[in-house]
């Protein structure tokens, strides 16, 4: 086996939940027929939802959708898989990206898979041509979602998409677990500095920033969060951290993630305010949340080093890792989220694309949530992997729960 292979191997052995979707789908073939389209970040867990999809039948195209997180053996070791395409490489530029984006649709896929929205844009504007083919989408993170709500509202959006990210299932372990561990991993790893004791600042307090957070403190940091909503701003600080500006973290930070699927959040405004050997880096989708032309432009100097780039601004040493891009998956030594969640979120991607096959053609244009039943599927299907039971509701207990007659 080579290391590819081996990847695969090690992530299959934690990823219960997908390998009984797996033998349902060896056994029924749900997929038979269809033409699946997938941008997703290129690697072992990512596989083995493939691996999964193609197992019930689907011939499959895959590309990356982040050009810095493609592990190049697991890319290789993905294409060999009877009906499995796979264009994605490693340290991409940017048309060969868009490219590689360009030869899973020229398989004219009837479900996409995206994760941010890539696929749909381009099938939107430069390739209209496929429109008629697709039944339907599946969209993994909340920037897709974002995007997807706008093209929605403008009336763009021109065949149905499932919302997987905006489920309880996704969020609650995906966004939360996910991020806050392999963020924190990636940093500590590529880094080697400590998180106990230090100034750590976190940009948005949604599902990914209240996970960041979360496990921050629990590595002993002072938590720092800024914030532009005044609800999440509010739990926040009762969650026990301090809020304040952008601008008056800056001065105090040593290490920041921002993650708020926003754009210029760490800005020109700010890096001259910042500590010597400040440590900067971004878990949102794209890499617009750290404002790094500025620093191209203004600092005095650039020093690069393995996934960390130092610049010298004012005197001070800021580094900011893997070019603003995803920390957990793009540095060299990201692994991405844990291999127990992303059996979670792509049991449901797997679930969703049967779904979407045999629903999608009647459904209108527009976003959808995921039907209840695949998101408590997944709940069950991990409970009985953990071998926990839980309680069933009564007969009594769901006439109360729907009554409105009853009180004390
Ligand atoms: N790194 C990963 O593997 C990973 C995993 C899941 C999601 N994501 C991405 O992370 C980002 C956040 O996802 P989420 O689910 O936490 O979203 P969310 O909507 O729950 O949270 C985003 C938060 O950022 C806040 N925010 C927006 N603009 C801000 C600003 N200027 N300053 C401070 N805060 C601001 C919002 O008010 C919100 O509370 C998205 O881009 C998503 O696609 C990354």
């Amino acid at each position: 086996m080579d290391s590819g292979e081996l990847k695969m191997g090690w992530a299959r052995q934690y990823m219960p939940v997908l390998a009984e979707i797996r033998k349902r789908f060896e056994k029924e073939q749900p997929l038979a027929g269809a033409t699946v389209g997938m941008a997703l970040h290129v690697e072992a867990k990512t596989a083995v939802l493939v691996e999964t999809m193609a197992a019930g039948g689907a011939e499959v195209h895959i590309t990356g959708c982040n050009p810095l997180s493609t592990q190049d053996d697991v890319a290789q070791a993905l294409g060999r898989v009877p009906g499995v395409h796979c264009y994605a490489t490693r340290g991409c530029d940017i048309e060969e990206y868009y490219a590689a984006m360009d030869k899973v649709l020229d398989a004219s896929p009837n479900v996409t898979i995206d994760d941010g929205m890539d696929l749909i844009h381009r099938i939107h504007t430069l390739r209209r041509d496929l429109l008629g083919s697709v039944i339907g989408g599946c969209e993994e993170t909340t920037t897709g979602i974002q995007r997807l709500r706008a093209m929605a509202d403008e009336g763009a959006l021109e065949f149905p998409v499932l919302a997987v990210n905006d489920t309880p299932m996704k969020r609650s372990f995906d966004n939360i677990h996910g991020t806050g561990e392999s963020a924190l991993s990636s940093i500590m790893i590529t880094t080697n500095t400590l998180i106990g004791g230090k100034w750590f600042v976190v940009a948005g307090y949604g599902y990914c920033g209240r996970g960041l957070a979360r496990m921050a403190h629990g590595l002993g940091a002072k938590v720092i969060v800024t914030e532009v909503d005044p609800r999440r701003a509010l739990e926040a600080h009762m969650d026990g951290y301090q809020v304040m500006t952008m601008k008056e973290a800056a001065a105090i930070g040593e290490i920041f993630v921002t993650t708020t699927g926003n754009t210029s959040i760490i800005t020109g405004e700010h890096f001259p305010l910042m500590r010597n050997g400040a440590i900067l880096s971004n878990a949102g989708h794209f890499n617009v949340e750290i404002d790094i032309p500025w620093l191209e432009e203004h600092a005095e100097t650039k020093e690069t080093r393995d996934s960390i780039d130092t610049y010298l601004v004012n005197g001070n040493r800021i580094s900011v890792l893997a070019e603003g891009r995803l920390v957990n998956l793009a540095t060299t030594k990201g692994m991405g989220h844990p291999v127990e969640v992303m059996d979670l979120s792509f049991a449901l991607q797997a679930l969703c694309t049967e779904y979407m096959y045999k629903n999608g053609g009647s459904l209108k244009s527009g976003v959808y949530d995921v039907p209840y039943e695949i998101d408590a599927k997944v709940a069950y299907l991990k409970l009985a992997s953990l071998g926990v039971s839980i309680d069933e509701l009564t007969e009594e207990q769901k006439i109360y729960l729907h009554s409105w007659n009853a009180g004390t």
